[in-house]
């Protein structure tokens, strides 16, 4: 096997402009075969033009791309059997019945009755079952979603892009599709997600890139990007008539009714010294409590 080839995704010095708009710049970054990875970033990042140019529906500037270790324009046809992306928009024909349209996807990749079992088990675990007689029009909305994330899967790819899969999805559907994805990833699959949901990706990426104005802005383990940054928050409920001393306010990351959240660089602003400091002024306290950065205040820093 070819080191090229242990890689799910190369992404090597890609650059796309439409007209003067730079959406991506030269980005690199490569994904190891069964990873589970977070591709964020805010608004206008480049997401979905990077998800776009890995499914070949937009074309580069400049750059390579390789899914599972093949050329994305010259092994296009491979490359693409490779690859299945649940996309953020509901784009469907409404006349097909669900099972059929899943039928007839896989068709298009060349798989027959043996892919059949599949379809059956993840109508099954998308909790579809009942719905397979029916047509697209007459779904819901969230049953549509479950049907585009089967429609991504019907060809069994090593390699899974998830675009927003839980935007304005409801509990119930996301726990679903959570719990499906966490099996397919145990048994090898490579999966891809982009959130809006910090705290998804927090829960179920291994590594994460922070993509912003088209660069790569942090490449690490989530755990490593958590400890990156050394400072924390506390959070103090100030006693009715008490404020905050005006030195200490440059501290001041939010604050709500008599709720003051600062946030302490680990160390520049030593815990002990900040309550010395409040004591001295005459501050009375009603209750404390600190919490460690999450990846949305990390987000924030790379991103603002
Ligand atoms: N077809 C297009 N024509 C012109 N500009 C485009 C086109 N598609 C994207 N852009 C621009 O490229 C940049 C990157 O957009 P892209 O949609 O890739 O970002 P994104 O990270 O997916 O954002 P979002 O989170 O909002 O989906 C933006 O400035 C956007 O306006």
């Amino acid at each position: 096997m070819t080191p090229s080839s242990q890689e799910a995704l190369l992404i090597d010095g890609v650059a796309k402009s439409y007209g003067k708009v730079e959406a991506l710049k030269g980005v690199s970054f490569s994904i190891r075969r069964g990873e589970f990875f977070g591709l964020l970033g805010p608004n206008g990042a480049g997401k979905s033009t990077l998800i776009n140019i890995i499914a070949g529906l937009v074309r580069y500037d400049r750059g390579i791309v390789r899914v599972m270790g093949h050329d994305t324009v010259g092994d296009f046809r491979t490359a693409r059997r490779m690859l299945g992306v649940v996309p953020q928009e509901l784009v469907f024909d409404p006349f097909f019945k669900v099972v059929d349209m899943l039928r007839i996807q896989a068709g298009y990749y060349g798989c027959g009755r043996e892919n059949w079992p599949w379809i059956d088990e993840m109508l099954e675990r998308l909790e579809l079952d009942d719905k397979r007689n029916t047509s697209m029009r007459a779904l819901s909305g969230g049953m549509k979603r479950r049907v585009l994330i089967a429609q991504a899967l019907v060809h069994k790819p090593p390699l899974v892009i998830l675009d927003e899969p839980t935007a304005g999805v409801d509990v119930e559907l996301r726990r679903t599709l959570w719990a499906f994805m966490r099996d397919l990833h145990a048994k090898g699959t490579t999966v891809v997600l982009t959130t809006h949901y910090l705290e998804e990706a927090q829960e179920m990426c291994e590594r994460i890139a922070i993509i912003d104005h088209g660069e790569v802005r942090a490449l690490e383990t989530t755990a490593q990007l958590l400890a990156r940054h050394p400072f924390r928050f506390l959070r103090i409920k100030l006693a009715e008539g008490s404020s905050l001393p005006e030195d200490m306010r440059e501290l001041v990351a939010s604050e709500t009714n008599g709720t003051v959240e600062l946030r302490l660089e680990t160390a520049r602003h030593p815990i002990g010294s900040v309550f010395e400091k409040l004591r001295r002024a005459g501050v009375a306290i009603e209750d404390v409590h600190t919490r460690d950065p999450d990846l949305e205040d990390i987000f924030v820093e790379l991103t603002s």
